[in-house]
């Protein structure tokens, strides 16, 4: 199997869109279950091939990712009749682009992986279903405008939502039917069941700026599952260092609330970064927390602007305090900055296991992937 995406691997964008392209012919059914644009559902599909093939051998990671798929795929509407029909037309999408290298051997190895993928996929997502909707209808009832782009949204979801402080939810929303993106509830779990989500719209981004620019109370968008296990150990005694780039602060808001919430009895040093001074939006709120909490210290930093005593990237300004090699560390922004930080933290000696964050675009498959690079140290 992995010989066979080695070949495949240059042909790769042509093989998806061909993949979409007999699977909506063959079965038109299903194409309402996938969004207008199909640019970000290829290149997911893409990268959960490759990532499922790279765990080929390793039953228990393979098992878990797979897992975790199925259960995100509860939100899409995926049903069991749609796996054989996926497996059907991925197989003749790798035929065609294997040419030559396409044998017997391989259609058998390629059906029988993806029979047993299918397989946890389907089990993961019945399970889940025993506990928990798939999708939570959630109206907006307050949004905020934070400048820059940037607001604070507000929505109560029409059933209890479990999730724990850290982690992140998918959302759908009706100016963009059928796209999902991640983001994670700013605070602790609330008893009136209400979540706030920062959301910055990116320039490319249909979801993000509608949510930032037409959205309005009285809006209805669709929440899927909790996901993310960059949560707090109750069981551990260990000094945090959290570093929130952005609109990353939201979830390190949230661990902290809760850190305040379990009673905490250890300190928390947090690292808030923006690009400019006008930008650290959430630093205030933060700053007001550490004057509630003595066990809580704030710092500040500026990427793109010269402010004296917070100038910097959150990683160099990181770098500059510590030793952190006892702590356990948060991290939570953009892809580079939590790669930088990561490193920096590494080199200081914190163990692997004790730095955590969460993917954010494609979750599940890019902490892998990038967990991957960390170990590798010709990506460093
Ligand atoms: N909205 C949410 O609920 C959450 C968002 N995120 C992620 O956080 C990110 C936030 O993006 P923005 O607000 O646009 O942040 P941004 O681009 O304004 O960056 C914020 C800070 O991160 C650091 N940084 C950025 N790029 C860096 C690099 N290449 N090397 C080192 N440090 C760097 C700098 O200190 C910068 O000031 C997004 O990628 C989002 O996916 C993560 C968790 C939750």
């Amino acid at each position: 199997m992995r010989a066979s995406v080695a070949v495949v691997g240059p042909f790769a964008g042509e093989m998806t869109v061909y993949f979409y392209a007999i699977l909506f012919t063959r079965y038109p059914q299903v194409r309402g279950l996938f969004p207008d644009n199909l640019d970000v559902q290829r290149d997911r599909l893409l990268r959960g091939l490759l990532h499922i093939v790279d765990l080929v051998d390793d039953a228990e990671n393979l098992v878990r990712f797979c897992s975790r798929l199925g259960k995100d795929h509860r939100k899409f509407g995926a049903l069991h009749g749609h796996y054989p029909a996926v497996g059907e037309c991925l197989l003749a999408a790798l035929a065609r682009y294997a040419g030559p290298a396409w044998s017997p051997e391989l259609a058998a190895a390629w059906t029988h992986g993806y029979g047993v993928v299918a397989q946890v996929m389907m089990h993961a997502a019945d399970e889940d279903a025993l506990n928990r909707p798939a999708i939570w209808q959630a109206e907006v009832v307050h949004h905020l405008h934070r400048g820059h782009g940037i607001a604070e949204i507000t929505v109560r979801p029409d059933g209890p939502y479990p999730y724990t402080a850290g982690q992140y939810a998918s959302m759908e929303t009706p100016w963009q039917p059928k796209a999902w993106r991640y983001y994670s509830p700013a605070h602790a779990p609330r008893s009136d069941n209400t979540l706030t989500f920062h959301v910055r719209a990116v320039r490319q981004g249909q979801v993000s700026r509608a949510l930032v620019y037409n959205a309005r109370p009285g809006d209805v968008v669709r929440l899927g599952p909790t996901q993310g296990e960059m949560t707090l150990d109750p069981g551990s005694d260990r000094d945090l260092v959290c570093v929130a780039g952005g609109t990353g602060v939201a979830p390190i808001r949230a661990l902290v609330e809760q850190a305040a919430r379990n009673g905490i009895k250890r300190y928390v040093d947090v690292f808030v970064g923006a690009r400019t001074a006008e930008e650290l939006y959430g630093l205030d709120d933060m700053l007001r927390m550490s004057q509630r909490h003595h066990w809580l210290s704030v710092r500040a930093a500026v990427s793109h602007e010269r402010i004296a005593g917070l100038e910097g990237t959150l990683p160099r300004v990181l770098g500059e305090f510590g030793p952190w090699y006892e702590h356990e560390a948060f991290l939570s922004g953009p892809v580079d900055m939590v790669t930088e930080a990561t490193a920096i933290l590494a080199r200081q000696g914190v163990p692997q296991e004790r730095i955590h964050f969460d993917p954010f675009d494609v979750p599940a498959l890019e902490a892998s992937l990038r967990s991957r690079q960390m170990t590798d140290p010709a990506a460093e």
